[in-house]
């Protein structure tokens, strides 16, 4: 039985008349061209640098997102000798809590390092940047990646090959022979925690860093439940058949072209957790204990690339690490009842 969406929550916990104006603000943003245009004059820019964004040091020695004011990045473009009127070429974000709408530009054509030094910060790629960034930052990396990426990948209409035209805030692309309208898209996965009650079950496919381990996931077919997709994935990459799922949660990840997650748990019978993997799809699958989850999710590494750990699990932004954090949550507390350590 899936569990009820945790949607009501997330909405009554925020100032309602703060959110409500903050969405219609971004919605005639989205819609009107020229309100549009009007914003980025007083707008905050992320830079992606092919399609890798700027990060800044702080003082106190962390990283997060560098976001330039227009004026700003506006004396930046002239000093690197580019036409102040590329800032028209942003894409859309969101707005902060304040209500000052956010961009996204990419300036890939541009030399990278001349815009390190005038911004002050550094182009870092964005699955390292997960691991550097503070929480909250990371789904707005994320978000605009994924809308650059997606406009650079459909300049051209499918149907008729001719060129698509954006509006300002980079929320649709026309093509004005067929009239088809084409908006940013996430094709869904689902992700599943697999367990046998005392045990979960881990993957790892070649592709990626030596020692990530992460749960079981696929995209869904054409036609296919959330639900069916879930039982066939598991099913497919390791011979077993789950029971009991019970929805955790989704979110959108950037990789390969924009996903939508929807995470559950589930679980196996123990007398019948043996797995036959698929080579093709996983290097390996295997059933983790409590005290090696909970040991690599308080050693989480710093770099994905550097001093890694035997065994780790996703950053604590992907949606995995959530599963696997819930799952450990949830054999403490019935190991407390149990009496156990
Ligand atoms: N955020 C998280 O915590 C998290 C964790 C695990 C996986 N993911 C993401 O989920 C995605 C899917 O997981 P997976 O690799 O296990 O999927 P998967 O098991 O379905 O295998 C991927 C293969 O499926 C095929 N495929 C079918 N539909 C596709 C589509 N729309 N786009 C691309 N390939 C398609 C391709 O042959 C591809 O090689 C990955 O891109 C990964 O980045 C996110
Ligand atoms: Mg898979």
């Amino acid at each position: 039985m899936l569990q009820p969406f945790k949607l009501c929550n997330l909405v009554l916990s925020r100032s309602f008349s703060g959110y409500v104006s903050r969405i219609r603000y971004l919605m005639r943003l989205k819609e009107d061209d020229e309100a549009c245009r009007e914003a980025l004059k007083s707008g905050n820019f992320l830079l992606y640098h092919k399609l890798s964004p700027l990060l800044r040091k702080t003082s106190s020695g962390t990283y997060k997102l560098a976001s330039l004011k227009t004026s700003d990045l506006e004396q930046i473009l002239e000093n690197v000798g580019k036409d102040t009127h590329f800032v028209n070429e942003s894409f859309l974000l969101g707005c902060t809590d304040k209500g000052e709408p956010q961009f996204s530009l990419e300036v890939g054509d541009l030399d990278r390092s001349a815009l390190e030094k005038e911004c002050r910060g550094m182009f870092v790629d964005l699955r390292k940047a997960f691991f550097m960034l503070p929480g909250p930052e990371s789904p707005l990396a994320a978000k605009g990646q994924a809308l650059l990426r997606w406009h650079q990948t459909n300049c051209y209409c499918s149907a008729t090959g001719q060129p698509t035209v954006r509006n300002q805030s980079g929320s649709l692309r026309v093509c004005h022979s067929s009239g088809i309208t084409y908006y940013p898209k996430m094709a869904p996965v689902v992700i599943v925690l697999v367990s046998d009650g005392s045990r979960c079950l881990l993957a790892r496919q070649a592709m990626f860093p030596p020692g990530m381990y992460s749960a079981l996931s696929g995209f869904c077919d054409m036609g296919e439940s959330m639900e069916e997709a879930l039982h066939r994935e598991v099913a497919e990459e390791v011979g077993l058949e789950v029971e009991n799922l019970q929805y955790s949660g989704s979110q959108h990840w950037p990789f390969p072209q924009s996903s939508f997650m929807l995470a559950c748990h589930a679980t196996v019978n123990p007398d019948k957790t043996k797995v036959n993997i698929d080579k093709a799809e996983l290097e390996d699958a295997r059933w983790f204990t409590y005290e090696e989850i909970s040991e690599a999710l308080q050693n989480p590494p710093r770099d994905p690339r550097r001093d890694l750990p035997a065994f780790w699990v996703p950053p604590s932004y992907a949606i995995a690490n959530q599963l696997i954090q819930e799952w450990a949550n949830q054999q403490q507390l019935s190991r407390k009842l149990h009496g156990l350590k």
